[in-house]
Parts: structure tokens; sequence; C-alpha cells
């Protein structure tokens, strides 16, 4: 415990201290894990961060330490659970990123790690809210449906909710999308620009594939939409037990962050899609729902709505919405039962 501590005084210490004025710090809670470290590392590369904060019940100091060598303007600091760590690691924080908890292993859904996930997310946002209530949250733990109502659930109970500051990552089920359809098309992934709207599981993911100005047969249009659906037991699969998307989900979460941390400091027409709050299907009974967002000073700005579907879209849109509708009560009644 002594040498963890004197680790994170000497790597504090020999950090670098860029101005106040430009003083963004982004935290990342679960920095040691297979998503953790290599957004870490991509955090460390992007001039925007002033201060790289890692977090981890296991190890987080010893990334950090390996981490402060790069040669970028940015601190960076590690903290594990002793001496509050915790409360250090998020203090100040402009962004709070969670990648904490358990991934899959095959055969599991990502509602399957709700039992383990749910109270690693509960703890973590109530060192927010105590620490940190204005910092905005990018919440990447699975089942995302289910971990942002209850992270939104705990700042209401700390009276410092704002909604306009809570996303779900879903980056990267836009990104597989890119990919996914411009190889399909021969094109390339960056000029591919596919909306994917609802949720983050299974059928809740809804690409909206009528929209991307290419055309598909119905059973390419088929074949696509459940690979963007179900991408992420492709490489659960692959990994066989070891794990899920970790590479690509931290390229996703380090373009969510690059592109919230650009509108934060007031960049205009930023757009990301993410599951936040939305008025789109309230009336329904479903609080929260992806789409794309218009990002601004204050987080969350212009929420697009779905645009024009085709029948087929509005079929995925019905079967989604039961779904979520559940995934979010679940996550709700945590907080409260
Ligand atoms: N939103 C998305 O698109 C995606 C979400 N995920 C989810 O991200 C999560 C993390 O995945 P991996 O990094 O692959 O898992 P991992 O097991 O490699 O890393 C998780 C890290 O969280 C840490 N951790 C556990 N409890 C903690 C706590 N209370 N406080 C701080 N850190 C804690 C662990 O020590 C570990 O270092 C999983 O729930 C996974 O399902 C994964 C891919 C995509
Ligand atoms: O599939 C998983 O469990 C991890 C994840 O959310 C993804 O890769 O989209």
């Amino acid at each position: 415990m002594l040498a963890l501590r004197r680790l994170n005084i000497e790597t504090t210490k020999r950090a670098f201290s860029s101005s106040a004025v430009n003083a963004t710090k982004v935290a990342v809670l679960g920095a040691a894990g297979g998503i953790g470290q290599p957004l870490s590392l991509l955090l460390k590369l992007n001039e925007l961060v002033s201060h790289l904060s890692l977090y981890d019940i296991v190890n987080a100091p010893g990334v950090a330490a390996d981490l402060s060598h790069i040669n970028t303007h940015s601190k960076v600091t590690g903290y594990s659970p002793d001496n509050d760590g915790l409360k250090h690691a998020v203090t100040d924080a402009t962004i709070i990123v969670i990648p904490a908890g358990v991934p899959r292993k095959p055969g599991m859904t990502r509602d399957d790690l709700f039992n383990t996930n749910a109270g690693i997310v509960k703890d973590l946002a109530t060192a927010a809210a105590k620490y940190a209530p204005d910092a905005h949250l990018a919440v990447i733990s699975n089942p995302v449906n289910s971990t942002v109502p209850i992270v939104s659930e705990i700042f209401k109970k700390h009276n410092v909710y704002n909604p306009k500051r809570i996303f779900g990552v879903t980056t990267l089920d836009i990104v597989r999308a890119s990919r996914f359809v411009s190889e399909l098309k021969d094109t390339d992934p960056k000029n591919e620009n596919i909306v994917v709207v609802g949720g983050h599981s299974g059928v809740t993911i809804i690409p909206l594939i009528s929209q991307s100005g290419s055309n598909f047969t119905d059973d390419e249009l088929k074949a696509l939409t459940h690979r963007i659906q179900f991408g992420g037991d492709e490489v659960v699969k692959a990994k066989a037990g070891t794990g899920s998307a970790t590479l690509s989900m931290a390229f996703a979460a380090s373009r969510f962050t690059n592109s919230l941390l650009r509108a934060l400091k007031g960049e205009t027409g930023v757009t990301e899609p993410a599951y936040v709050k939305s008025p789109l299907f309230e009336s329904e009974g479903v609080e929260y729902f992806a789409s794309k967002i218009e990002l601004n000073r204050e987080g969350v700005g212009k929420i697009h709505d779905l645009g024009s579907l085709s029948q087929y879209e509005k079929l995925l849109l019905e079967a989604a919405l039961p779904e979520l509708k559940k995934n979010i009560q679940k996550g709700i009644d945590f907080v409260h039962k």
C-alpha cells in the first residue's frame, strides 16, 4: 500500500502541469481494464485533455505511471480505492468515462451482466454525484440500456441531476455500421455515416440503413441489420471466454470523448449518437433513447428525431421499444428498491 501511495505521489510530482485556463480533466473509471487501458492511451494522445485521471480497483497507478512517460502535455494521475482514491480521481473532472465492470462470455446477453455491473456503476455514480456533480458522464459499462438510468437516478437522489450531462456511449454501433456497410459497398468507411438509434443490446439496436443513400437487396439488408445488432457477439465468440470488444470500443469511446470535449469548448456543429434522456418516445414510456445528438457547451443539445423510416425499420422500432422500456425500468428499480 505504501509503495502504491508513493507511486501515486511520484506520478503526480512528475506530471506536467498545464495552464488552468485550458484545464480539462478527464477521469477514466475502470482504467486498468481491457477497454480502460487502450482508451487511456488514446486520451493521453488527445491535446484537449490536460489531466488524465485513472481509477481502478487494481493497477491504475501502474497504468498511470506507464502513460505518464509519453511525451504529450497532459498530466496523468492514478488512484486505487485506498486513501479516498475514487474521490480524488473524480474531483474537478470535466468528463468521467466509465468502462468499469465485467464483460460478457459466450452465451451471455448484456442483461446477464446486470447483477454485477449495476452495483459497480451505482457506487461510481454515487462518488461522481458527491465529488463531481458538474461533470459529464459517459457510461460504457453494460448493460448500457440500464446503467444509464442507474446513473441518472443516483444523481437525482443527490439533487444534482442534469440530463444534458449523462450519456450512454453507443458510438461503437455507428463505427461498426459504417465499417460493415463499407465492406459491402467497397467504399471508404470514413465516409459512411450510418445512423443507429434505440439502445445498446440486440434488438434494441436499430440501424437506419434506408438513410444511407445506398441500395441493398432485402437479403443484404437483413444480414447487415443482424450483423450490426449482434456485432458484439461476433467479438465475444472470437475471444472465446476472454472478454468482449475492447480495442474497437476504446476507439469509439475516444471518438465520443473527443467530440464532447470539442463541443464543451465551444465548437459548434459537433454531432454524435448517444443514449440519453430523450423526448422521442417518452409518451410511450421509453425515457431514454439513442439518436443523433448535437453536442454543445452544456452537453446534450438538439436531439434529432429519427427522420423517415422504411417499413422494415418501423418493425425494428416496434420490437425495440418494449425491450428498452423493460431495461430502463430495471435500472430505475435497482436504485429505489
Ligand atoms: N458500451 C459499449 O459499446 C461497450 C461496453 N462494454 C462494456 O464495458 C465493460 C468493461 O469491459 P472490459 O474493459 O472489456 O472489461 P475488463 O474486465 O477488461 O475491465 C473492467 C475493469 O473494471 C475494473 N473494475 C471492476 N470493478 C470496479 C470498480 N468498482 N471500480 C473501478 N473499476 C472497477 C476492473 O478491475 C477492470 O480493470 C463491460 O461491462 C462491457 O460489457 C464493452 C464493449 C462495448
Ligand atoms: O458485446 C458486448 O458485450 C460488448 C458490447 O457492448 C459491444 O461489443 O457492443
